[in-house]
């Protein structure tokens, strides 16, 4: 089953005589359990997109849909987990009660909420932040807090509008390890968005770069091509295989207007569109 499908989605954006373009014509399939990203310069449409399939915005043409169902009808049964740039915590309540949050909604009982809250805090190592409020942590520690709640539901689809993009760089490796580990836990699909091209190709079974004015895809390579185990199978030391730095260039070349490298059997790990 297909966790996201976009069929010819275009979106415009209009004030009084400015038009932007910001999506045009893009098709993509996410399938259940995948781990897709989107990559490409600024303003190419990668929000925009997420935005879309959030049901926080409608294409101007084409259709999305969410586990076959409409994106009003997924975020209605509230299908995914989010996290976006900003954290977007409530600035009244703690970490615990911004966590737990979701929990709350669908009426589980205080105890295990608890325990579950206690789990992912320990996850993003901020047990000790736990009755903290959101302006006495640092940018990357909320975003933290955002990835546990947007994790608290084990959720089958994550929508991730560069949830690293504020951490340090080990914080933000031993995040990406963990979101490895989660997703092969829950079989999880995600959607995610970065600006980092190691991120993209340690993260993703396949990696979308965009381009913009018109926002479009431009090639998507499939890192599994580059010899790499499954998204979900991968540990720390993949970022020190040959395949890991194949998968590099390939997706850099794509970005800087190449037409990315041919794999050695003459099968293309890039599908260019
Ligand atoms: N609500 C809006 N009204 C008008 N224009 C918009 C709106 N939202 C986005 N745009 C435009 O659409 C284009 C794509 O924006 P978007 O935020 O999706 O890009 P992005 O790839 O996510 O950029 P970044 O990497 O900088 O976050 C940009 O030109 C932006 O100015």
């Amino acid at each position: 089953m297909s966790a996201i499908e976009v069929r010819g989605v275009d979106r415009v954006f209009t004030r009084g005589r400015n038009r932007v373009d910001a999506l045009t014509a893009v098709d993509l399939e996410v399938r259940a359990g995948e781990f897709v990203s989107l990559i490409g310069p600024s303003g190419c449409g990668k929000s925009t997109l997420l935005r879309l399939v959030a049901d926080l915005d409608a294409p101007t043409s084409g259709a999305i849909s969410v586990f076959g169902k409409t994106t009003r009808q997924a975020r209605l049964d509230q299908d995914y987990g989010i996290a976006f740039q900003q954290a977007g915590l409530l600035p009244w309540r703690t970490v615990t009660a911004n966590v737990e949050l979701p929990l709350k909604l669908h009426g589980m009982d205080k105890a295990a909420r608890r325990a579950r809250v206690a789990e992912l805090l320990e996850l993003v190592g901020l047990s000790d932040f736990a009755k903290s409020h959101p302006d006495q942590l640092s940018g990357g520690m909320q975003q933290r807090v955002a990835i546990a709640r947007a994790l608290a539901e084990q959720p089958r689809l994550l929508l991730m509008d560069e949830p690293f993009g504020a951490l340090d760089e080990i914080t933000r490796e031993r995040m990406q390890n963990e979101l490895v580990r989660l997703c092969a836990e829950t079989g999880a699909a995600v959607l995610f968005v970065t600006h980092s091209i190691p991120e993209a190709v340690f993260l993703s079974d396949r990696v979308v770069v965009m381009s913009p004015r018109p926002g479009r895809i431009t090639g998507i390579v499939d890192i599994r091509a580059d010899g790499l185990v499954p998204a979900h199978d991968r540990a720390a030391g993949v970022r020190e295989e040959s395949g890991f730095f194949r998968a590099v260039a390939e997706v850099r070349a794509i970005l800087h207007g190449g037409s990315g490298i041919p794999a050695p059997d003459g099968a293309r790990g890039v599908d260019l569109r």
